[in-house]
């Protein structure tokens, strides 16, 4: 067995057959994934080793080793839902007892968590696999009684996983108790083989993420024995009795851990974008600015720096609110735990509009941050179009984002109901109470003040919702038509809850910690922080005037100091993303490596296009030649 060390970088990466000879995009859809499990094997097993160091708890911030692999697979891994999902679903909802059976082979093998259907993605009380007790041989059946309740979509389905974690109907003694989790084996562990009754294959290709493996999979009554039932929250007992959970939607956690963690990784993904982007306008020359001069870094235009520089503020906003995001969340799985349930609306609320403004925030700026590198921020080599395809897949998977933020909204009505009634709420809503105290004081020009009225844009979007839905039911409609008829304003109410969370939390954190860093050091990350703050309070300037005291001129000067803010970062905008840390090896750009030699590397990469590799291609002979000669004059 081999035994590695806890891998560094510099270990992982200096291993020789996890190197490409050949740049992914010029592989064929099967030999791009052969070639991601021949290096994703490697690392599954460094990783493995690493794992079993650290003992996988239902709670703990994944390891950052999931980083290096970005380097190596350059694309999805898709050994990664083994780690995301299969086994946090295990050790969040299977009993201790089950946990040390089901993960007794540790890394011996490999699984995912197969939940959507072709049918169904968001409504979970729609899927269609069904599995069935079989009280005479103490077993579930599983079932795919139509074509739209085939799994379709889970990462590693296809060809990789060899276990999965399955959400399906229970149904015991003819009664639906709705869906729930089962541990089945999907592959013979020698052989690889579909076990009998299954049909499994991948979905196909896709924008990107292919080399996830997203697969499909149809049960013809497969049997699994009744303990594979995930029994931590409900039970199904020999004879057949079902044991309720105490809250259904604890099934739903894994979903939750995925949507904590997913604010981090959108940080991780636009620090490299903005690694990238911000390294590259550093060495292009273009144009002048005096005419007399000669051509300027692209990064002296400040309309650049306005493209450029909310990106790394946007990283360093992520990356302290998705460490905020996983404390509470670390904390309301200790309650859990112990029995208390009560933060886990609040958790699922945050989760769910965090992960949403996470995900589109990171697809745009990404975006914004490849149209600023011009023609060659369109080039594969770049890794700007790979960063993009990957990151804009989060804003679908793990809850659709439309469907999540109406989840919060749903979370911000009640609140809003409770702070009518008087009630105390928690603190991450209890603004709300203040409104009506609050909504005609002064406008301060300040972070804090900034803060306030995104606040008060919150509850004052939120009373309009509740009374939109109160009108229309009024009118006749019935609650959730009206619902219905206002998820419009919904969504904006949570869109705008969302924007207020992450400017509060990441002005609040980098002040509180402001004091224990260096003056240089936390002057900088404040004017990011303010930039950030300053940068929304002038895309939502529309909002504030409706719900706060800000005048034009309050937004003039606004406006003023955003300029002020976006001079004072050029200074450090290399060095801010140097600091990022990413190696040329993960960064994996043409455009963004340390030494800024991007002309060479350009020209090094594009040698390595097969079609280069003989100066007149056979279809010139082949196809072209004849047409010229017949047309020839
Ligand atoms: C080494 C690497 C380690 C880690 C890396 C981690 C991440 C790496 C990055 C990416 C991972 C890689 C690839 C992507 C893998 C993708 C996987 C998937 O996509 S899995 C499938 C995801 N699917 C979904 O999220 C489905 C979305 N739908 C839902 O969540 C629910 O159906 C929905 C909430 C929409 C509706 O719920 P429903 O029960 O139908 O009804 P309702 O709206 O009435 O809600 C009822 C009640 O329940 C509360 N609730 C709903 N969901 C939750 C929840 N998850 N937790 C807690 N509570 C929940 C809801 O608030 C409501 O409560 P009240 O009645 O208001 O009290
Ligand atoms: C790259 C990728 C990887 C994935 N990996 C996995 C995986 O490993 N395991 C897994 O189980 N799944 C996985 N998924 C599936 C993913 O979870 C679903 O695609 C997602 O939950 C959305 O469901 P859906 O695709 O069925 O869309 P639908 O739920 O059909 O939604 C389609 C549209 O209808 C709208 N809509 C739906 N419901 C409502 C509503 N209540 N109110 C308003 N609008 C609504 C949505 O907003 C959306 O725009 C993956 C998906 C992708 C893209």
């Amino acid at each position: 067995m081999k035994c590695y060390p806890v891998p560094r970088e510099n270990l992982v990466l200096s291993i020789d057959n996890l190197k490409d000879d050949i740049p992914e995009e010029y592989l064929s859809h099967k030999e791009c994934y052969e070639n991601v499990i021949r290096k994703g094997s490697v690392l599954y097993d460094i990783f493995s080793e690493l794992s079993k160091d650290r003992k996988h708890k239902a709670h703990q911030a994944p390891s950052n080793a999931y980083r290096i692999s970005d380097g190596i697979m350059q694309n999805v891994n898709p050994f990664l839902l083994h780690f995301a999902l299969f086994v946090p679903a295990i050790t969040n909802q299977a009993t201790p007892e089950q946990q040390a059976e089901f993960l007794k082979h540790g890394f011996g093998i490999i699984g995912t968590y197969a939940q959507t259907e072709l049918g169904h993605g968001t409504f979970l009380r729609g899927l269609e696999t069904t599995a069935t007790l079989d009280l005479e041989t103490d077993e579930f059946v599983l079932n795919s009684p139509t074509l739209t309740s085939y799994k379709w979509w889970p990462g590693g389905l296809g060809h990789t996983a060899n276990h999965c974690v399955v959400m399906a109907q229970l149904y015991v003694k003819g009664k639906c108790h709705g869906p729930h989790l089962f541990f089945v084996q999907i592959r013979d562990i020698e052989t690889h083989e579909p076990l009998p009754g299954l049909k499994l294959g991948e979905i196909g290709a896709k924008m990107g993420f292919n080399t996830a493996d997203n697969g499909f999979l149809g049960f013809h009554n497969f049997r699994i024995p009744r303990n594979n039932m995930l029994m931590k929250n409900s039970q199904v007992l020999k004879d057949g009795t079902y044991v309720e959970s105490k809250n259904e939607k604890l099934t739903y956690g894994s979903m939750v851990f995925v949507r904590v963690y997913l604010l981090s990784d959108m940080a991780y993904m636009l620090a490299r974008a903005a690694t990238i982007s911000v390294r590259y306008s550093a060495v292009r020359h273009q144009s002048h600015i005096k005419p007399d001069e000669p051509e300027v870094q692209i990064l002296d235009f400040v309309i650049q720096q306005h493209k450029l520089f909310i990106s790394i503020a946007t990283s360093h906003a992520f990356k302290i609110c998705g460490l905020w995001l996983w404390q509470t969340y670390s904390k309301v799985m200790e309650d859990i735990g112990k029995g208390s349930m009560d933060r886990l609306p609040e958790l699922h609320a945050l989760s769910c509009c965090l992960k949403t403004t996470s995900t589109r925030d990171a697809g745009w700026l990404i975006e914004q941050c490849r149209l600023a590198c011009g023609g060659h921020g369109y080039l594969m080599s770049s890794n700007l179009p790979s960063l993009y395809t990957t990151a804009t897949a989060a804003i679908t998977y793990e809850g659709e984002s439309t469907v999540l933020l109406l989840q919060t909204a749903r979370y911000l009505i009640k609140s809003w109901k409770r702070a009518m009634e008087g009630e105390s709420l928690p603190a991450t809503v209890s603004f709300l109470s203040e409104y009506f105290n609050k909504r005609y004081n002064k406008w301060e020009n300040t972070p804090k003040g900034i803060v306030d009225g995104l606040k008060l844009v919150v509850a004052g979007v939120t009373k309009m919702c509740a009374e939109s839905i109160q009108k229309h039911v009024s009118r006749g409609q019935q609650y959730e038509e009206a619902w219905n008829s206002s998820s419009v304003q919904l969504i904006k109410a949570s869109e705008a809850y969302s924007r207020a969370l992450l400017c509060e939390v990441f002005w609040f954190e980098v002040d509180k910690v402001s004091s224990t860093l260096s003056n240089n050091l936390a002057v900088v990350l404040k004017q990011l922080a303010e930039l950030y703050i300053t940068y929304w309070a002038l895309e939502k300037r529309g909002d504030l005037l409706v719900y706060t005291t800000i005048s034009k001129d309050d937004l003039d000067k606004l406006q003023e100091r955003y300029e002020e803010l976006l001079a004072l970062i050029r200074p450090n905008a290399v060095g801010l993303v140097d600091s990022f840390d990413i190696r040329d090896e993960i960064l994996c750009s043409t455009l963004g490596a340390y030494d800024g030699r991007v002309y060479e590397r350009m020209m090094e990469h594009a040698l390595k296009s097969p079609l280069n590799a003989e100066t007149v291609n056979q279809s010139f002979h082949k196809y072209m030649k004849p047409v010229i000669l017949k047309h020839k004059i």
